[in-house]
């Protein structure tokens, strides 16, 4: 048995982690992993719950072990994912999200072909500069960081399986569980699971 896997990407401030918290809130069978990373704390934010906030000495010994599944570097930071952890997830038949960058989707693609992969658009660049800014979590110099890099980041989306817009935050959290439960209907485990059922059917019962 295994869960399915999904990569959610999209420039920095679309909102993906406001929609994922939403998603993961509204499903029991659906976790998000929790990644690495080098970058700092943001107020607010708490080491082992929203990243494992480590050294670059740490991160690159781990990378060195082997223990991500994919890593990458981005806006000079460097994030992973842990590889035991998505693993132990879905051969415990949890469906896990990997919040990461196009970089980080690329290889678990490559890894994990059977991965289902969202790429989240902002309405627009003036309503992604607002919503950086609104954060009220980055430094202008961050920020203007990010956005330099946004176009060339949404300049991936054809790599992936879907596109959900979020403008409306109602209607991508909607259009993301819309993905989920098609993904699930979809899972070759979830076949194997109804094998009994398709068998009691088949032979007239
Ligand atoms: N549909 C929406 N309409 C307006 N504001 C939104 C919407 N979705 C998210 N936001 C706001 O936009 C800001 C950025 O959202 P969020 O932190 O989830 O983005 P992100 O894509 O995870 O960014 P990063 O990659 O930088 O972490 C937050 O203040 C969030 O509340
Ligand atoms: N390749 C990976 N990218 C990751 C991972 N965790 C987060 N990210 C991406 O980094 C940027 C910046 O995130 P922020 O929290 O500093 O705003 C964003 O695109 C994330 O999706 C990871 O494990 N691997």
């Amino acid at each position: 048995m295994s869960g399915t896997l999904f990569i959610i990407a999209a420039a920095s401030g679309t909102g993906k982690t406001s929609l994922v918290k939403s998603l993961v809130a509204s499903d029991a069978r659906l976790g998000v992993s929790i990644s690495h990373t080098t970058r700092a704390s943001r107020p607010g934010e708490i080491d082992g719950v929203n990243y494992h906030f480590v050294s670059r000495e740490a991160f690159l010994s781990d990378v060195g072990a082997g223990q991500f599944l994919e890593h990458a570097e981005v806006f000079g930071n460097l994030y992973g994912t842990s590889r035991r952890w998505v693993e132990d997830q879905l051969a415990q038949d949890f469906d896990v999200i990997l919040e990461i960058d196009w970089q980080g989707a690329a290889i678990v693609r490559d890894l994990m072909p059977q991965a289902q992969s969202v790429f989240i658009l902002p309405p627009s660049l003036p309503a992604l500069a607002e919503r950086l800014n609104g954060r009220g979590t980055d430094s202008a110099e961050v920020i203007a960081h990010r956005l330099s890099e946004a176009i060339a980041d949404i300049g991936h989306y054809a790599d992936f399986d879907y596109l959900v817009i979020n403008d409306d935050f109602a209607t991508a959290l909607a259009d993301l569980q819309g993905i989920v439960r098609a993904a699930r209907l979809s899972n070759r485990a979830q076949s194997q699971r109804q094998a009994s059922l398709i068998r009691r059917l088949l032979s007239g019962g």
